[in-house]
């Protein structure tokens, strides 16, 4: 649905995408994670033609790309960009904002009033937005996205500044628009919130992409205790550690389970409780454990 193919990006002679190339399907969520300034912004604002990349290229569906005007307009279509609070027009109210989107994009308001009601903004909608808190402002944009009902969107940053309750209800929505078979693309610090929904979570680093992790396909599991280094230190040296094993951060050891024997996993349980502070979990490595791996690790 998605493709692009060798993108570079560069402020002046800062580089910010370097050869990236990725594919995507319809009916996915892809996170996109890294620390700040490292290109998500900039990935996104590709993809939606805000930028042009200083070589490669966007495909959609195969053939679309951003070669005309009318192209652009015919790929606008089925594209849309998170709202920036910045851009909501203070004078209106967060139904003006819905029937625009709705408009717009779907040709139609009828939707609307669902959205309202699942995202519970009855109290508040019809007022003007400028007396909205940030969290009303957050919730209208995502609320905006709905409304337009695009078959790809580009959500950065979406569950910024929102309390736990809204996060929920709007992780939620992503997976029911990913049942509608949506191409829902996610730029996220909330890493955690991810796992629960994203199918696959991609890491950039050094204009590329790391790491891909695919969140539902069967991975292996790992016993996973908290070390202080000394600890490590210890260990390592009284056992023979597996050469699979992790050590994340200065903090996390993960030792991994598959290939292991039921005694041989046994055993290994039992030598970690006697390191154990907190608590000894098992599972497999998730967003937080390969984000530590990629930009905390000295190495
Ligand atoms: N218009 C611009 N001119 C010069 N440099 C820019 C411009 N836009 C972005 N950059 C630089 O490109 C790099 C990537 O920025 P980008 O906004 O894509 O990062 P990000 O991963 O989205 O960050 P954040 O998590 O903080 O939103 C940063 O070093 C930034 O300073």
């Amino acid at each position: 649905m998605l493709k692009l193919k060798n993108i570079t990006v560069a402020y002046k002679d800062k580089k910010v995408l370097d050869e990236l190339s990725f594919y995507a399907e319809k009916g996915e969520i892809i996170g996109v994670v890294a620390p700040n300034g490292t290109g998500k912004t900039t990935l996104f604002h590709v993809m939606a033609n805000f930028i042009k990349p200083k070589s490669g290229e966007v495909i959609f569906n195969g053939k679309h790309k951003y070669t005309t005007e009318k192209a652009e307009l015919s790929i606008r279509k089925h594209l849309s960009t998170f709202p920036d609070q910045s851009d909501l027009f203070n004078e209106l109210s967060g139904v003006d904002h819905l029937k625009l989107y709705g408009n717009m994009w779907k040709g139609s308001t009828k939707h609307i009033q669902e959205i309202i009601d699942y995202l519970q903004m009855n109290d508040y909608v019809k007022r003007k937005v400028g007396t909205y808190s940030l969290g009303m402002r957050q919730r209208l944009c995502f609320a905006m996205m709905v409304a337009a009902d695009t078959s790809i969107m580009l959500m950065d940053e979406v569950m910024n500044g929102l309390d736990v309750s809204n996060v929920e209800l709007i992780s939620q929505r992503l997976l029911q628009m990913k049942k509608e078979q949506k191409l829902i693309f996610v730029a996220s610090h909330l890493l955690e919130n991810l796992d629960l929904y994203a199918d696959r979570v991609i890491f950039l680093k050094d204009g590329t992409i790391i790491h891909e992790q695919r969140l539902h396909e069967k991975s292996g599991l790992y016993i996973k205790i908290e070390l202080k280094p000394e600890q490590y230190k210890t260990l390592k040296h009284k056992e023979n550690l597996p050469k699979e094993h992790v050590y994340i951060a200065d903090h996390l050891f993960c030792m991994p389970l598959d290939h292991l024997s039921y005694t041989e996993q046994t055993n290994w349980l039992q030598t970690l409780l006697y390191y154990m502070d907190k608590e000894i979990t098992i599972g497999p490595l998730g967003t937080v454990e390969h984000y530590e791996k990629y930009y905390l690790d000295k190495e």
